[in-house]
């Protein structure tokens, strides 16, 4: 897929595809164009070209709420919870899109009304222990710590039970103990069937969890191969330390030492 705005090519050719139970990462300097390619495979962007086919079905420019519904979730780089809900309530809004209730019951808070918004509730306390959510669930959501969350966005997510789940630098803000819990997450995600795909700037998240990792540089695929190949590739390096901000040289650092190899003298 290419992706453009007004004359910036944000996106510039770029292809890949995943499988069920599969991690896959996105990675590249700032302004790559990570996001752009996940807001144009879920609908809330359109291509300038390309397609993105999922489950045997071209998904490409149908609205964000259709994509979402034919089994792709994501969370967002900046969290978009509803602030002035409560965990749970937080959480059974993203099973509202799956479970179907009858109007009149729900307007008159029939019988079958009450069973379906407790089995609602039980479903989203299964999720809430699978993401390791442990606070008290009946809390604001903004009066929760950052990092707690960040575990209720993914939550949210999985109780669409998406085929396809797409995380925006979930490990943005954590601290170390709560990056460790999130790779143990993303496994046990991807032990479910879903695949999932992430896009995350800290490198040695990356080379643990990905099974493969896609590399973006200006909107061009530099590379795509599994974490011992991309952490050799000195164009993937180059392409770190050729960017501007000092987080992307730290980056460049990080994936030679973790290579063992003298890929950023090779580079430079
Ligand atoms: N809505 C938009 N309108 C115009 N330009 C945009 C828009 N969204 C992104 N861009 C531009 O497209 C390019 C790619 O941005 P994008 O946010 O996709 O990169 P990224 O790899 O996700 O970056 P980061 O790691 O900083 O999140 C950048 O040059 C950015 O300025």
């Amino acid at each position: 897929m290419s992706v453009s705005f007004g004359g910036v090519r944000a996106v510039d050719g770029l292809t890949f595809s995943v499988q069920e139970g599969e991690v896959l990462s996105v990675i590249g300097p700032n302004g790559a164009g990570k996001t752009s390619a996940f807001n144009c495979i879920t609908g809330f962007y359109q291509p300038a070209s390309g397609s993105v086919t999922f489950n045997g079905s071209d998904i490409t420019g149908k609205r964000p709420a259709v994509i979402a519904a034919s089994g792709i979730a994501r969370t967002f780089q900046n969290l978009r919870l509803f602030g002035d809900l409560t965990v749970l309530d937080n959480v059974r809004a993203g099973m509202h899109v799956r479970i179907k209730q009858n109007s009149l019951d729900a307007m008159l808070h029939t019988p079958r009304y009450w069973r379906s918004e407790d089995a609602a509730t039980d479903e989203a306390h299964r999720w809430l222990d699978f993401v390791g959510m442990h606070y008290d669930r009946t809390a604001q959501i903004r009066n929760l710590p950052y990092g707690e969350q960040r575990r209720v966005e993914i939550a949210r997510a999985l109780a669409r039970e998406p085929r396809m789940l797409l995380l925006d630098e979930p490990a943005a803000g954590l601290n170390h103990t709560e990056k460790t819990q999130l790779l143990d997450l993303m496994r046990r995600i991807a032990a479910l069937g879903t695949a999932v795909v992430l896009i995350e700037h800290d490198m040695g998240l990356v080379m643990e969890v990905s099974e493969r990792i896609v590399v973006l540089s200006y909107g061009k695929e530099i590379a795509d191969g599994p974490p011992a190949a991309i952490r050799s590739n000195p164009a993937v390096i180059e392409a770190y330390l050729g960017a501007e901000d000092q987080e992307a040289h730290a980056e460049a650092e990080r994936i030679a030492a973790e290579a063992g190899t003298d890929g950023i003298a090779e580079a430079r």
